[in-house]
């Protein structure tokens, strides 16, 4: 028993040191991962969570130095953003491989091992660029993926929006004609209670600041949109996440000790204006992974 005791307060020793060191290093300690589910869930929309200070400062600097390094060719260049893709090739029916860098996986084992989310290690990176007035508009992630995304975001914040898609609104539409029903309405938070024509899931918005991990699965990631103004004044109205980004609290409508502040910025109150640009990285699984290029 002495022995038991004495290799598990050893143990104890040993994780205490971890945590200490990962602290050391600016990393969320390692009970974030069972924390994460319950206390970092935002807004209305099941499920989406929102951890500040993922990453530390030293890692966002260094995480763009790489970005930075990569060769011309490696960006692709589309209207309204320019993008790396690492890990290899997603098609409809999965992927065609290259191992992601030690700089990457460094940032994806970590989100793996403390979310505990993924059934296997993260193997596939996107890496976006967004100019103030660029965006991505509202779409919902490919078939090939497994559907739990993480977001990382460095260098500017952001305000990242979901919506209900269409078949959605179609259907809830078509339900609450049916049934009448403003109590069914009332008991749950995610609707918006406007009279049973116009009620339909809510949308809501997020405040994505650098160095943050966002994370969205479930009803978030099946019957919900989501996408980036291309605008350079970002709405704040909407943004669930406001009481955890302290930089902002100000500038909100909901706010009133700032009100004072948010009236001496130059932008319309309840705003923000972006002012640099931001890259993000979306980390994603891909379950169905071609071992061979050629099949003969
Ligand atoms: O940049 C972001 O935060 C979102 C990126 C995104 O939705 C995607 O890569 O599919
Ligand atoms: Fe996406």
């Amino acid at each position: 028993f002495r022995e038991v005791a004495r290799a598990s307060s050893a143990e104890a020793a040993m994780e205490e040191k971890a945590t200490q060191k990962a602290a050391a290093e600016g990393n969320p300690s390692p009970e974030l991962c069972l924390r994460i589910p319950g206390d970092y869930a935002v807004g209305s929309v099941p499920t989406v969570l929102y951890v500040p200070d993922f990453i530390s400062q030293t890692e966002q600097s260094q995480l763009l130095h790489h970005i930075y390094q990569a060769p011309a060719p490696k960006w692709k260049i589309l209207k309204n953003r320019r993008l790396q893709n690492w890990g290899g090739v997603v098609h409809e029916k999965g992927l065609l491989p290259q191992a992601l860098p030690p700089w990457l996986t460094k940032i994806t084992d970590r989100i793996c091992q403390w979310t505990g989310l993924f059934p296997s290690a993260i193997n596939h990176v996107l890496i976006n660029e967004y100019h103030p007035n660029q965006g991505i508009m509202p779409h919902q992630d490919g078939p090939a993926y497994f559907p739990v995304v993480a977001i990382i975001s460095l260098a500017s914040p952001v305000v990242l929006d979901f919506t209900p898609h269409g078949k959605l609104r179609e259907l809830e539409h078509t339900y609450l004609q049916n049934t009448q029903s403003d109590e069914l309405q009332e008991s749950n938070g995610s609707y918006k209670v406007e009279g049973t024509k116009e009620a339909g899931p809510a949308s809501s918005s997020l405040l994505l600041m650098p160095c943050s991990l966002l994370i969205f699965k479930d009803q978030a990631y099946t019957d919900f949109l989501h996408g980036i103004q291309d605008n350079e004044l970002h709405n704040l109205d909407k943004v669930a996440n406001i009481s955890q980004c302290p930089q902002f609290k100000h500038l909100s409508h909901d706010y009133s000790p700032g009100k004072a502040d948010s009236s001496a910025s130059s932008e319309p109150s309840g705003t923000f204006r972006r002012t640099t640009t931001r890259v993000s990285l979306t980390c994603r699984l891909v379950l169905n992974v071609h071992s061979k290029l050629f099949k003969f």
